[in-house]
């Protein structure tokens, strides 16, 4: 049982953000067709703000795993930072060369990079729960989402599991990933401690952060992770704004 039931803030983005018009993408329709004096019919259109959700953990602790979970019980979008900046080397773009040799490192690719991935995302989507899983990798990537975006995550996930069983776990997953491999896994591991622990611990410090024992099965995992939503009226998320 979580001591702590999670309010649902009332997430804005800042005025002065790039994202801010566009943020107002994550919105439904609804149709009002009943009599309005002085109007035959109107329609209003009402913004959802963005639910966010950052997935933190060291490589290989469930992340990705416990996400997929998430999203079919909850309808959230999956953003795997990794994901997106695979998808980038993939496609041969400009940062793809130095992407892929930073991640062969084990290190982080600039944080401007990867918010623009992850920003691009958010705004072609139709939905406003978002699931960001890999990141914020350090305090800079923290302090550069906040600036950009106006706006904190609404809670954390924390997947704490021990070094042996993340890199056994890395070690058996064979999905070809150019970081799976013993030398890069031990880099990740450093830079995990040294940059993203402490981006954990100034979520711990405001109350936003969810621990999750990520030893166990997937589900005994998920039996942790499940209530951390279920808690959460996702309904409430309306702007006040409306916009038409
Ligand atoms: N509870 C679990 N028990 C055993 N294996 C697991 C468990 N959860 C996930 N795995 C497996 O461990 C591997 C790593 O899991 P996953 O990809 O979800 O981790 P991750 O935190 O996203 O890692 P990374 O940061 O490297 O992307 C996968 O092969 C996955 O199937
Ligand atoms: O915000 C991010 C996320 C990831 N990276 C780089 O990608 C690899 C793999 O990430 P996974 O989350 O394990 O899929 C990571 O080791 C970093 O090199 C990043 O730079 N910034
Ligand atoms: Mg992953």
């Amino acid at each position: 049982m979580w001591r702590r039931v999670a309010s649902v803030s009332h997430l804005t983005f800042a005025h002065n953000s790039t994202v801010n018009k566009n943020a107002c993408t994550f919105k439904c329709w609804e149709a009002f067709t009943t009599e309005i004096p002085r109007k035959e019919k109107t329609t209003y259109q009402t913004a959802k703000t963005p639910f966010i959700t950052f997935v933190l953990g060291g490589p290989g602790s469930g992340k990705g795993t416990q996400c997929m979970k998430i999203v079919e019980n909850f309808g959230f979008t999956h953003l795997s930072a990794g994901d997106l900046l695979r998808r980038e080397i993939a496609s041969n773009s400009a940062d793809g060369i130095m992407i892929l040799n930073t991640i062969k490192e084990g290190k982080i690719v600039p944080s401007e990079l990867t918010i623009k991935l992850i920003q691009k995302e958010m705004e072609s989507s139709d939905n406003y729960k978002f699931l960001i899983d890999g990141f914020p990798r350090s305090e800079d990537n923290r302090k550069a989402f906040e600036q950009i975006f106006g706006a904190e995550p609404d809670n954390v996930l924390f997947f704490d599991c021990p070094e042996d069983e993340m890199v056994k776990r890395v070690l058996n997953r064979n999905q070809g990933r150019v970081d799976d491999n013993i030398d890069t896994i031990k880099k990740r591991l450093k830079v995990f401690t040294a940059l993203n622990l402490p981006v954990v611990n100034y979520y711990l410090e405001k109350g936003k952060l969810y621990k999750i024992n990520g030893v166990g099965t997937v589900d005994e995992i998920y039996k942790q992770v499940h209530p951390v939503f279920s808690t959460f009226n996702f309904e409430n998320q309306f702007c006040s704004e409306v916009l038409c």
